[in-house]
């Protein structure tokens, strides 16, 4: 294997694969821990390309991945294991091996009993009788170990007696969409939905983000979730593995959703234009997805309204990430959007994160519009619509996005602790004590609006500063995205802003009893 540069390694999936050297021996590959129960197939595929991921690794892809895992091994793991894996309101854990200091965590029987423990919920949760077979969604983004955990998860899920339908590569608003859509030729609504996704993180890591009609699931239903999946786990026999498997290969379905989805992104824009087929039609904008899952967005939403797209970069999924991290909140990423507009002279630059529930934008003169400028610019445009709203955000907001809300919009901020979740929850807090509020959003980039049932939506953010743009244009003001701009006149910026990020060791002795 050679380098290019820094340090080598390759990588593998630990819970299912083999690695085959130059001799074609096969070398099994396993979590190091206590194995009661052993014994994975090999059919395999096999990755042969040189690479440059974000973290600079320099890395040969050449790895053998089964399938399927056809019988019945599985490591011992206690509660505790499980519990790691709750990362707030998600499930998050290390999928592929190769990265020092970072065993693998989300193995396929690990995923495998999440799907049965999620099954087993959803099921008390919508008082089903077994009669009733629940229907669950589930789609993935371009990360490398998607489709093993989508195959575990499914068996886990089908094995509990549910219908599974997989979606393939898809966003995680159109996750939470799929249990609100009415249309049996899709297979809709799904009872519950699950997108396998670790956002912006490294490439090693997956995870997953849980719906229902109701919204994501909370920090509680997680841990309800691991802590049965754990008990599921452990048992585990060859004739539940087979079982499952068996029922799996007999009930999964697929459809492609995105179809669904996109195409209510592309109304909304219309519906807001009037009625307009080509609302964009004139306006050059580029996307940059950063090979996560938004590549829809230029010819799924962007041509169909009118827009031009070409300079758009990174549109093709790949797990690896070879061009930057997909996320707005990261300096590269902006870097890159913002030089995507300023090359290609567009009036607007789109960028989303992996799994397209974070987003920013960059106007026609390379001015990001992310972080608290990305919060301005739709407190702007929400309080146009819903005069004197409240707008609720994380914590890490500036005083001049406060005094720009309260002083110039007429609105009223309300600061909360960070995370997606917590700002949606406590949005439609306020809203059931008759405060009446219309917008939660974070500097990460997240966004949920009431009009479109609290969903946390990188890409319909998106879709309200395309409304913006095309009724300025059909009120006769021109200027492409000077519009948003203006928008954000007054708003005063920090001159200096850092964020810093600790690690806290959970099980530090300093932390205990307090
Ligand atoms: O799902 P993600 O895009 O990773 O975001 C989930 C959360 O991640 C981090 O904790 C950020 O600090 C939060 O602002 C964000 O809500």
């Amino acid at each position: 294997m050679a380098a290019t540069s820094g340090k080598i390694v390759q990588f593998f999936f630990v819970s299912n694969c083999h690695q085959q050297n130059t001799q074609g021996r096969r070398d099994y590959c396993f979590a190091p821990s206590r194995l009661r129960k052993l014994a994975w197939t090999a059919s395999s595929m096999q990755f042969r390309t040189l690479f440059k991921p974000q973290n600079h690794f320099s890395v040969q892809r050449n790895f053998h991945c089964n399938a399927s895992a056809s019988a019945t091994a599985v490591p011992y793991l206690d509660k505790t294991d499980f519990l790691k894996l709750q990362n707030g309101s998600d499930i998050r854990g290390v999928a592929v091996d190769g990265v020092e200091g970072e065993p693998v965590n989300l193995t396929e029987p690990v995923a495998e009993a999440i799907g049965a423990a999620f099954a087993a919920w959803l099921v008390e949760k919508k008082k089903a009788d077994a009669s009733q077979h629940l229907r669950v969604s589930i789609g993935h983004d371009s990360r490398i170990s998607a489709k093993l955990l989508q195959n575990a998860i499914s068996r886990g899920l089908a094995g509990g007696g549910l219908e599974v339908v997989h979606y393939g590569l898809a966003s995680t608003p159109a996750m939470f969409n799929s249990t609100l859509t009415k249309n049996e030729a899709f297979l809709c609504p799904a009872d519950g939905s699950i997108m396998i996704t670790a956002s912006h993180l490294p490439f090693n890591r997956n995870g997953f983000k849980f719906f229902t009609n109701a919204g994501g699931l909370g920090k509680a239903d997680i841990k309800d979730i691991l802590e049965r999946a754990a008990d599921i786990y452990n048992r585990f026999t060859e004739e539940s593995l087979t079982n499952s498997e068996r029922k799996a290969s007999l009930s999964i379905k697929k459809v492609d959703y995105m179809i669904v989805y996109t195409s209510d992104l592309v109304k909304a824009v219309r519906k807001a234009a009037g009625n307009i087929e080509k609302p964009l039609g004139g306006f050059h904008i580029v996307v940059d997805a950063g090979n996560g899952a938004g590549g829809f967005f230029a010819a799924k939403v962007l041509e169909p309204l009118g827009a031009i797209t070409s300079g758009s970069q990174f549109l093709e999924p790949d797990g690896l990430f070879p061009n930057h991290i997909p996320n707005p909140e990261d300096k590269t990423a902006m870097k890159a959007i913002t030089q995507a507009v300023l090359d290609n002279k567009v009036d607007l630059g789109i960028i989303f994160d992996t799994d397209v529930d974070r987003s920013a934008a960059v106007d026609f003169t390379g001015r990001e519009f992310n972080r608290n400028r990305l919060i301005a610019l739709m407190a702007a445009i929400v309080l146009e619509e819903h005069p004197g709203t409240t707008i609720v955000t994380d914590s890490v907001t500036s005083d001049g996005l406060t005094t720009f809300i309260e002083k110039k919009l007429g609105g009223r901020h309300h600061r909360f602790k960070r995370g997606y979740k917590n700002v949606i929850d406590e949005a439609i807090r306020l809203n059931s004590i008759g405060e009446e509020s219309h917008l939660a959003i974070e500097t990460s980039g997240h966004g949920a609006l009431k009009e479109n049932h609290w969903l946390d939506d990188g890409a319909y953010l998106m879709v309200k500063i395309l409304n913006k743009l095309a009724s300025a244009r059909a009120s006769g003001k021109g200027g492409g995205s000077k519009v948003l701009t203006d928008l954000i006149d007054g708003l005063q910026e920090p001159d200096f802003a850092v964020e810093l990020r600790l690690k806290i060791n959970q099980n530090h002795p300093d932390l205990k009893g307090g």
